[in-house]
């Protein structure tokens, strides 16, 4: 059975990470997204939300679940016997981090990344950047899930 984890905060999840998520769906047999609790940081949706919506939205993928982790993604994936990690690469300075993250993360724990290149169409996306169109009320539809976009859109008139 082979696993991989896609990590994240997915606050909220956006049409670039489910680009990734629905690509690592056919290539491994289970992909587990797993959502980050951050307690330091603010969110607009709380991590159960999260959860929620990235569940509904993965609903017609079979071998993908979600779920919540705090601390270190490397004991997650050794206590979910997990061997590898699937990073979404959107742009060369996404790179420069996640190459440095995968060799200490392969030092700590034997844990692989695999860096998956996003959908040129997505490589601008990220959830703060969504956040911040919407909050002035850019359109962002089409950039996120229609269940997402909803969402988005009570929560910032809420
Ligand atoms: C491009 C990309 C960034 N991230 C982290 C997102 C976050 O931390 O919220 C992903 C998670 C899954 C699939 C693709 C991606």
């Amino acid at each position: 059975m082979r696993r991989v984890v896609c990590p994240g905060s997915f606050d909220p999840i956006t049409n670039g990470h489910l680009d990734i998520i629905g690509r690592s769906a056919r290539l491994y047999d289970e992909v587990t997204v797993a959502v980050l609790i951050n307690v330091e940081k603010s969110s607009l949706f709380t991590v159960d939300e999260r959860i929620e919506m990235l569940q509904t939205v993965t609903k017609e993928l079979p071998n993908v679940k979600v779920r919540k982790f705090h601390g270190l993604l490397v004991d997650f994936c050794r206590n979910n016997d997990i061997p590898a990690i699937v990073k979404g690469i959107r742009v060369v300075s996404d790179f420069d981090y996640e190459l440095q993250m995968a060799q200490l993360n392969y030092r700590l724990s034997g844990v692989e990344t695999l860096f998956m290149p996003t959908n040129p169409e997505y490589s601008f996306l990220s959830s703060s950047r969504v956040k911040e169109i919407a909050r002035y009320g850019g359109d962002v539809s089409g950039l996120v899930p229609d269940l997402v976009h909803k969402l988005l859109i009570e929560r910032l008139r809420g």
